[in-house]
């Protein structure tokens, strides 16, 4: 068991927008650069050139649509994203739900442009499916403990042990990631004891008064 993948989300947490999103990732990069552990961060789009071009370190799109160049107003092109410094992306993030349909479209697009994707499931069932597509990560995240601060490692820990056997039945090459309440370093252990290979997580850091602090607790027990 290597080193954890760890992405943060900022989602639209005003701590991580436009200036904010390069702070939190300063401090990403030099808790990745202390530990070793890679850190993504997955700020909003208008902010992704900003983040990419001020910070080095893996950023992340929070959404990718399955579609090319052309009149597609509104959706997120993956060469769009590529070209502003992103090198992956999340696909069907509970709060953003895509139908099975798009989730493959985002995904054949996300390969294309050569992101790392990240598909987002609710369930054991869900994550098996997405296995089946074939993307570098699984993020499995129950939606009902999605920013309560009760860790998925804790209160449903079923699930991601789950996943886990799931994936390996289905797509040995699809990694692991869990989410939703991970804000501790006994959360990020336990996620990890469960065969998880990182987490997805957003409230713990970003609206964390000190991030950084908050970052360098999540690995303490790594
Ligand atoms: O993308 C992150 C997940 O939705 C978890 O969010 P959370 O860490 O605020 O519970």
């Amino acid at each position: 068991m290597g080193l954890p993948f760890i992405v943060l989300n900022y989602k639209t947490y005003l701590q991580g927008t436009g200036q904010g999103a390069v702070e939190i990732a300063k401090a990403c990069k030099a808790v990745s650069e202390d530990s070793g552990i890679e850190i993504a961060v997955a700020p909003q789009l208008p902010d992704i050139y900003r983040v990419a071009s001020e910070v080095e370190l893996p950023v992340f799109s929070q959404h990718l649509d399955g579609i090319g160049a052309g009149s597609f107003t509104g959706h997120v092109f993956g060469k769009s994203i590529k070209d502003a410094g992103a090198v992956g992306t999340l696909i069907n993030h509970s709060e953003k739900r895509l139908t099975l349909a798009e989730i493959e479209a985002s995904l054949k697009a996300a390969k294309k442009f050569g992101l790392r994707s990240v598909i987002c499931t609710n369930n054991v069932p869900t994550t098996a499916a997405a296995a089946a597509l074939g993307p570098d990560y699984v993020a499995i995240e129950p939606p009902e403990l999605i920013g309560s601060g009760i860790p998925v490692s804790k209160a449903d820990p079923e699930v991601v042990s789950g996943s886990v056997e799931a994936v390996a039945k289905i797509n040995s090459q699809v990694k692991v990631l869990c989410g939703a309440g991970i804000s501790k370093g006994e959360d990020l252990r336990a996620a990890l004891d469960l065969g998880s290979q990182g987490v997805l997580l957003a409230s713990g850091i970003v609206k964390a008064a000190d991030p950084k602090a908050a970052l360098e607790d999540l690995i303490r027990l790594v």
